[in-house]
């Protein structure tokens, strides 16, 4: 190792991310989901703005970020691809698609729906990923987000199409996601459905459901479905799926759950085991990380927990429309319920006239797109602004307002 090389990874050996969310200044109350929805009966309920206790401290922006947790199932894929070994690359790709899942476990909180133009940066050396997100349209809704990691890059945008259904919500991801490794290997997927549940009597929950199609460019291509929900499952949140080579034979077979692990096997033995699905003679793909200690009333997970953090020296750095710097959103995080409510009213109320910016020729500062059913791709030149602190050109989204 070179001089370089040892400042470095002494540098990354220093990096120190936050454990905790902050202690909340003023004390947490409880207010039901109903007593807002009867106050708001005959409106369209996806339309209805709920006060901040119903939102996690997370922006949709960042909340894509979470997908990227086990970024190093990507790592492992790239370097098997390099030696040769396809098979090992694609099954650590359906183990990532998978992985993403994970952190919706007992999430109740909806994440703040970023203004237009708003932006969320990642700069996570220690897991050897950078990621840039950014709202590129209001109506529909829609994030553009590109990460870069060791040997590979990772983009597409989410369109989600919600459907309401009196006692649960249905969100369909339209977007396309692609993974493209250095070498050349390109795979294209979407994410599945998510039902939402009981959002008027009970306790709300989420389900994953729908089939994965994982297309490459090479040999292979996965399948991965995720078990329909069914009454008194005694196996919930289970994935189950196979690769296929380009000859259509089965060579792999994956089984696990979104909100625990993935196992593989090749050939196509763990499916024969006929009633229940076993892992018996499985391989270990992925596991998810253990969550921290103190969940909170957000249970967020501890990589979740570091996404929002604002030390001095990134405040320098970020421009102003930095997720990170969302005025009733740090007020949510530090637990000043009042002020938080108050900041998003005058947020939401700016979001409004969001409509007439975008009719008006608004156009996206990082991201475009061909056509109008085209993904937004990144158009590269954030980090390099950032190099030289050349913000001039974005816009102040969250107002004059000044937050110590
Ligand atoms: C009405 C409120 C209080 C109920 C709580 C809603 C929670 C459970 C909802 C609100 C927004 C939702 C998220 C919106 C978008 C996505 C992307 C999708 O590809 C996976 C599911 C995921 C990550 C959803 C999970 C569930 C979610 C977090």
């Amino acid at each position: 190792m070179d001089e370089g090389q040892l400042n470095y990874q002494n540098m990354l050996l220093h990096i120190k991310r936050r454990t905790k969310l902050p202690k909340p200044i003023e004390r947490e109350k409880g207010v039901s989901l109903w007593s807002i929805i009867k106050d708001n009966v005959g409106k369209d309920l996806t339309r209805v703005c709920l006060p901040v206790y119903f939102n996690e401290p997370l922006s949709s922006l960042q909340k894509c970020f979470e997908d990227l947790e086990y970024s190093y199932l990507l790592d492992q894929a790239y370097e098997h691809g390099k030696k040769g070994n396809g098979l090992m690359r694609i099954l650590n790709v359906a183990a990532f698609a998978v992985s993403g899942y994970s952190s919706c476990d007992g999430r109740l909180c909806k994440p703040f729906n970023p203004l237009l133009g708003e932006t969320y940066e990642a700069d996570y050396p220690e897991k050897g990923v950078r990621f840039f997100a950014e709202k590129v349209s209001h109506h529909p809704m829609l994030i553009a987000c590109h990460c870069e990691g060791r040997g590979w890059k990772f983009w597409g945008d989410s369109n989600l199409r919600s459907k309401f259904r009196g006692q649960s919500i249905q969100l369909d991801p339209l977007g396309v996601l692609t993974l493209e490794f250095d070498d050349g290997e390109i795979f294209h997927w979407s994410k599945v459905t998510t039902t939402i549940y009981n959002l008027i009597l009970g306790k709300v929950y989420c389900n994953h459901h729908g089939t994965m199609n994982i297309l490459g460019n090479r040999q292979y291509s996965c399948k991965l479905k995720f078990k329909e929900q069914s009454l008194l499952d005694r196996n919930p949140h289970q994935v189950l799926g196979f690769v296929e080579d380009i000859n259509g034979s089965k060579v792999a077979t994956l089984v696990g759950k979104w909100d625990d692990s993935m196992y593989f096997s090749f050939g196509d033995e763990i499916l024969k085991t006929k009633s229940s699905v076993s892992t018996d003679n499985a391989n270990l793909l992925w596991k998810r990380n253990k969550p921290p200690t103190d969940p909170t009333r957000y249970n967020l997970t501890s990589f979740a927990i570091t996404l929002n953090e604002l030390t001095s020296e990134l405040k320098e750095k970020l421009p102003p429309t930095d997720s990170r710097l969302r005025p009733d959103q740090r007020y949510l995080e530090n637990g000043e319920y009042e002020k938080a409510n108050a900041e998003k009213l005058r947020l939401e109320k700016r979001q409004r006239m969001s409509r007439k910016l975008q009719e008006n020729g608004w156009k996206p500062r990082w991201f475009q797109r061909d056509s109008e059913d085209a993904t937004f791709c990144y158009t590269g030149g954030y980090w390099e602004a950032r190099e030289q602190q050349k913000w001039d050109d974005c816009m102040d989204i969250f107002g004059e307002y000044s937050m110590n």
